[in-house]
């Protein structure tokens, strides 16, 4: 659904992209993750057709984005939304430039408002709506016509649990229905809620590409002990379930609390300093260069 090669674009002296490439397939949800300033927002803008890449293609059900923008929803990340305008209009507005007309757009709007839980809201003014109100607004603005792709740029960002869940359950419904999502994030959590693949993206290219299970396989947890005399055992391991009951058999000192901490998304992003490094010094020993 959504197939992107090479896409580079140049601020002045900032490289956002430096050559991104992202396939979707519909009925995917890939979580796009990465440190600040990693190119997320450029390549979702550029997907969207906001702005153009310097180089690289964008193929939307096998097309340029631009002519397309029917199939796609875009939820930025920033709150882009007419204060004195309501939460109806709004989503009539949106669905209406995609082409929805009467009855199907009335039906579309009620369904959509209480999917995100703003039936009581449809009529306020989104300058009036509380900031967890108006992310939902925005994602409805994105969702309204059921798009083919799903471009989702920090969707949570500031949201309560209610907010967040009714969001996830929505865009898991729309990708059970068949669209392609890619949905950028902090939480390592909303993206396991999900079953998203992941996607990291440095230095504006996307350097690893799984489950979160596959990428964080790798990766070191932490087995912390304590003990009724105040010592402490802290373990940095792969596998701390594993290392948890070797730590329990060997021990003869009674164990007053006992901290498992799985490998997470902070650890993913210390890693980063690993993944997709091109070794300075050319090609190893033994191979020709
Ligand atoms: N309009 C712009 N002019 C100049 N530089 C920009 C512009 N937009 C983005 N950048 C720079 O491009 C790089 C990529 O930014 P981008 O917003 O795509 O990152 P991001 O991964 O979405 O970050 P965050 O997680 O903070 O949202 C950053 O270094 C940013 O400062």
């Amino acid at each position: 659904m959504l197939e992107v090669s090479g896409l580079t674009k140049r601020y002045g002296e900032v490289q956002a992209l430096g050559g991104f490439d992202l396939t979707v397939r519909p009925g995917e949800i890939v979580g796009l993750v990465g440190h600040n300033g990693a190119g997320k927002t450029t390549f979702v803008d550029v997907v969207s057709g906001l702005i153009r890449p310097d180089e690289g293609t964008v193929l939307i059900a096998g097309r340029p984005p631009v002519p397309h923008r029917h199939l796609i929803g875009v939820s930025p990340q920033h709150i882009a939304l007419y204060p004195s305008v309501t939460v109806r209009e709004h989503l009539k507005l949106f669905g209406g430039l995609a082409g929805l007309r009467r009855r199907a757009l009335r039906s579309a709007v009620e369904e959509l408002a209480e999917d995100l839980r703003l039936t009581a809201f449809l009529d306020r003014p989104a300058g009036l709506l509380s900031g967890g109100q108006q992310r939902r607004t925005q994602a409805g603005v994105a969702l309204i016509h059921r798009p083919r792709l799903l471009l989702l740029d920090e969707p949570t960002a500031g949201a309560d649990p209610e907010t967040r869940q009714a969001l996830l359950e929505t865009v898991r419904g729309r990708a059970a229905e068949g669209a392609a999502v890619v949905y950028t994030t902090h939480y390592l959590t909303e993206l396991t809620e999900l079953e998203a693949t992941l996607a990291v993206a440095k230095a504006g290219r996307v350097v690893a590409r799984g489950t979160a299970a596959e990428l964080l396989a790798d990766l070191s947890g932490e087995v912390v002990l304590e003990f009724a005399d105040g010592e402490e055992i802290r373990r940095s391991t792969t596998d701390p379930t594993g290392t948890l009951m070797r730590l329990l058999a060997e021990t003869t000192h009674t164990v007053t609390s006992v901290d498992v901490r799985k490998p997470d998304l902070d650890d993913l992003y210390r890693s980063l300093a690993m993944l997709g490094e091109v070794p300075a010094a050319g090609p190893p020993e033994g191979e020709a260069p």
